[in-house]
């Protein structure tokens, strides 16, 4: 799913209005009608007193529109125009008039810290007060304002978006965004939706279809896009029936030192369950019996050292070579890796402490083949890329990582970012039960999997990222959040590529009637 900037929103409303002979108030009228629909589902006429606060732009015009529906169905409506400036769009004012025309009572105008409401505990408020359009700080009086809503506690609408958030760059105060129980976000969602500085604000989106012009929306490029199971659907190669364990490729995992081979052994086993054909380990000579035991399925290379991994000559037999779970960061690991890059040839992922090397030694980056994937969470990227001032501070200089080394960075995270060049490709799936020892030693593991079986390493990225986290979520149903742990994710896998081709709507006794391929 694309997600639009404010400034290819707009022109979809323009493009839209052209193509269908509409006009914008018409447009309005339809993004009104829409919330107006959603809201009236859930209180199914209830009486609760509905405070809609009204921006003087065409988001406060939605309100205003809004409001006029709801008045029109005897609701409880009170409505206020936060009056932030003289400049009233054309669309707020023909919505001035219709409201005035509908209602006895007028929406109050609101101008400073003395007019503001007591809002009743159980009102229900909706925020019209600066959508997409937002392009500067609040007035310090309507910050106050923003402050005041936000402490009544009170079930809060937002049109379109959180008013305070800024769309295309960091919102630059965070104390004066509304903290929206449910965003009533028109066509696509935003990108900051799905930031960690800012994704509490836009608590539970709903996505409303205005039906804005098809063909603008198809041939427009986002540089974010936000991956969902019809995307991922699209990645997935299936499986040939004469195929045997040659086609689906050979991965070596190359990591672990003493006391941490438990996480080789997370990696390699989700690299087997994510379809290679056939998994090696290298590893320090003291983890032999424990991954011979452990995955019976894998092969081993133990190192002459049997604490750290010193010498890392690999033979170049295989299509990708994950590196640094459990690694460690010993003086003398940092050499041999070292030495590894100047001669490998082979795709790479390069994970936990392959990345802190990396950063210890940043020229080490350009030893780097073309085409591979780190995956840090935050704490590794900043070590790699530096303190980063706000969240799309974080994009630009994970872009700039990304086109250095020309290769794909996978900031992990609750939203997961993977990032390739420009590009940004946004994760739906996962909870916070994946927040535990090892997860992203599987991640790992199925990432590689995927490049193994012939998977171009960015579609290996995404598609692994989107199943570790749909298999999180598949996991946790059984499991619980506190509860899941990392092997669970490899032991719920396979229910993840299952679960791809699965309505979610079917109950779970006739899913598999509704599979059109599996694994
Ligand atoms: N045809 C259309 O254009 C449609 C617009 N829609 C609504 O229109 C919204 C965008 O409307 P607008 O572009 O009018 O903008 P907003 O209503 O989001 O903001 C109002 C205006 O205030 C000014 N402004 C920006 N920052 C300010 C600040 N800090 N203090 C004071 N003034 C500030 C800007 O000039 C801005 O245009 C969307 O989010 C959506 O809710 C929807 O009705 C769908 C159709
Ligand atoms: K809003």
């Amino acid at each position: 799913m694309k997600l639009f900037s404010a400034k290819q929103l707009k022109e979809a409303d323009q493009a839209t209005e052209k193509n269908e002979g509409i006009t914008s108030i018409d447009l309005m009228e339809r993004a009104a009608g829409q919330a107006f629909e959603w809201i009236d589902a859930q209180l199914k006429g209830q009486q609760v007193p509905i405070y809609i606060f009204c921006g003087i732009g065409n988001n406060g015009g939605d309100g205003l529109a809004l409001g006029r529906l709801l008045l029109n169905k005897k609701y409880d409506v009170h409505s206020f125009v936060v009056n932030y400036s003289e400049n009233r769009s054309k669309c707020f004012l023909i919505n001035y008039d219709r409201y005035k025309n509908t209602s006895k009572e007028w929406p109050k105008l609101l101008k400073s810290v003395d007019d503001f409401p007591d809002i009743p505990a159980n009102a229900l408020v909706v925020d019209a007060i600066f959508g997409i359009g937002l392009n500067r700080p609040l007035d310090q009086w309507v910050k106050q304002l923003v402050i005041h809503i936000n402490q009544s506690k009170t079930f809060t609408i937002a049109i379109d978006v959180p008013s305070g958030m800024f769309v295309d760059s960091a919102t630059p105060d965070l104390e004066a965004v509304i903290e929206a129980s449910v965003t009533l976000t028109f066509q696509a969602p935003k990108l900051p939706f799905f930031l960690p500085e800012t994704a509490r604000f836009s608590n539970s989106i709903q996505v409303l279809n205005i039906g804005l012009d098809g063909n603008y929306l198809a041939e427009t490029p986002t540089k974010a896009k936000l991956i969902t199971k019809p995307d991922v659907q699209k990645m997935y190669q299936p499986r040939d029936k004469f195929s045997h364990k040659g086609t689906f490729g050979h991965a070596l995992i190359v990591g672990g030192s003493y006391g941490k081979m438990g996480a080789v052994t997370l990696a390699v086993k989700a690299c087997l369950r994510a379809g290679a054909g056939k998994t090696t380990t290298y590893i320090p000579e003291s983890g032999y019996t424990i991954l011979q035991t452990a995955v019976p399925e894998a092969m081993v290379i133990a190192a002459q050292e049997s604490k750290h991994l010193v010498d890392f000559s690999v033979s170049n037999e295989y299509e990708a070579i994950a590196i640094g779970v459990g690694l460690g960061t010993d003086v003398k690991t940092m050499k041999g890796f070292k030495k590894f890059l100047e001669t490998n040839k082979t795709q790479l992922v390069l994970d936990a402490d392959a990345l802190n090397l990396l950063a210890q030694d940043k020229e080490l980056l350009k030893l780097l083949p073309k085409n591979c994937v780190l995956t840090p969470h935050p704490g590794e990227l900043e070590r790699l890329v530096g303190k980063w001032k706000n969240d799309f501070d974080k994009l630009k200089k994970t872009v700039s990582l990304s086109k250095s080394i020309d290769g794909v960075v996978v900031i992990k995270g609750a939203y997961t970012i993977t990032v390739y060049h420009d590009q940004y490709y946004i994760n739906s799936t996962g909870n916070p039960g994946m927040a535990t020892a090892g997860s992203g030693d599987v991640l790992t593991g199925i990432i590689t999997g995927l490049i193994v079986q012939g998977y171009d390493v960015l579609t290996a990225a995404v598609f692994g990222v989107y199943l570790h986290g749909s298999t999180g979520d598949l996991a946790a149903q059984q499991t619980g959040y506190n509860s899941l742990i990392a092997g669970d994710l490899i032991d719920f896998l396979g229910d993840g590529f299952i679960h791809l081709f699965r309505s979610d709507n079917v109950p779970q006794e006739t899913a598999g009637n509704n599979r059109k391929n599996s694994n």
